[in-house]
């Protein structure tokens, strides 16, 4: 049994054959594009600030936008003012911090409830201990707090240690595991219910949704794509519940770019 069906994000049934992209998008006039942002459409970097959002993917979102008329979507762990601060000028759809915060047409909103002073006190307790390894570096989000070791491989163990005491501590809140991070989130948070919300709204409601995700976060999220008969895409080689999957970020801007022709 592999890992994904053990946790219930995979079903039991053996996922169809086929090559690493070798699949073909549906008709664009008939789809909602959704993406992850790290790891999916941008590579992975040293530090969260370290990310090159390069000419090529703004010119994809844009071509997106324009073809599919707005039903673009990213779907992303970064809250949305990190969002905004990489693409300033993108005008689609962007759901934030894991589902727990949303912006369309210009109006922000909170998806989810949660205690803003516990949110204050667990950022002050990481900013502590970070202290105690420089090479920690902590990520401060409206509904949580990271605590990346990228740049402290060695610290891995110590890390997660502090981290799921603090989840076992604060009422309400999880650990999510990451690459190379651990996050404290809401319990009540995930890409797939904030992709629900999303999906049955206008412009994106009765389109046939295209999803690209890389992270254990956007398992949920390519479950419910592959439920209403969309398009799952896995960016990497781990597993998933995802029917198609391409190798890297770059390929899947050449898919993209093939398919908006
Ligand atoms: O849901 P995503 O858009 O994939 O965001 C997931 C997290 O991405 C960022 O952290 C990860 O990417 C960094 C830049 O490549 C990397 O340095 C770090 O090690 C990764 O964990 C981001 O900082 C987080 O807030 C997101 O939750």
């Amino acid at each position: 049994m592999q890992y994904y069906q053990m946790t219930g994000f995979m079903g039991m049934t053996d996922q169809p054959a086929e090559a690493v992209g070798d699949f073909k998008l549906p008709d664009a006039d008939q789809s909602a594009l959704y993406l992850d942002f790290d790891g999916t459409l941008v590579e992975i970097a040293e530090r969260p600030d370290d990310i090159d959002v390069t000419a090529s993917i703004t010119g994809i979102l844009d071509r997106a936008m324009d073809r599919l008329d707005g039903r673009v979507a990213l779907v992303s762990g970064r809250s949305i003012a990190d969002l905004q601060k990489f693409l300033p000028d993108f005008k689609g759809a962007l759901i934030g911090t894991h589902g727990a915060e949303m912006h369309i047409d210009g109006v922000h909103s909170k998806l989810v409830e949660f205690d803003e002073d516990t949110v204050r006190r667990l950022c002050r307790l990481v900013d502590d201990f970070a202290k105690l390894c420089p090479s920690f570096l902590v990520e401060h989000k409206p509904s949580g707090v990271v605590l990346h070791y990228r740049q402290a491989e060695e610290c891995g163990a110590l890390a997660l240690r502090f981290m799921e005491s603090l989840a076992m501590a604060a009422d309400g809140f999880r650990l999510q595991p990451a690459l190379m991070a651990y996050e404290l989130k809401p319990e009540c948070v995930g890409k797939d219910i904030a992709l629900t919300r999303l999906m049955d709204r206008l412009p994106f409601r009765g389109k046939t949704p295209i999803y690209a995700g890389d992270d254990l976060t956007d398992e949920p999220a390519l479950q419910l794509v592959e439920h209403r008969k969309g398009y799952a895409i896995k960016i990497g080689e781990a597993e998933t519940v995802a029917s198609h999957r391409l190798p890297d970020p770059k390929s899947l801007l050449l898919k993209l770019e093939d398919w908006l022709v």
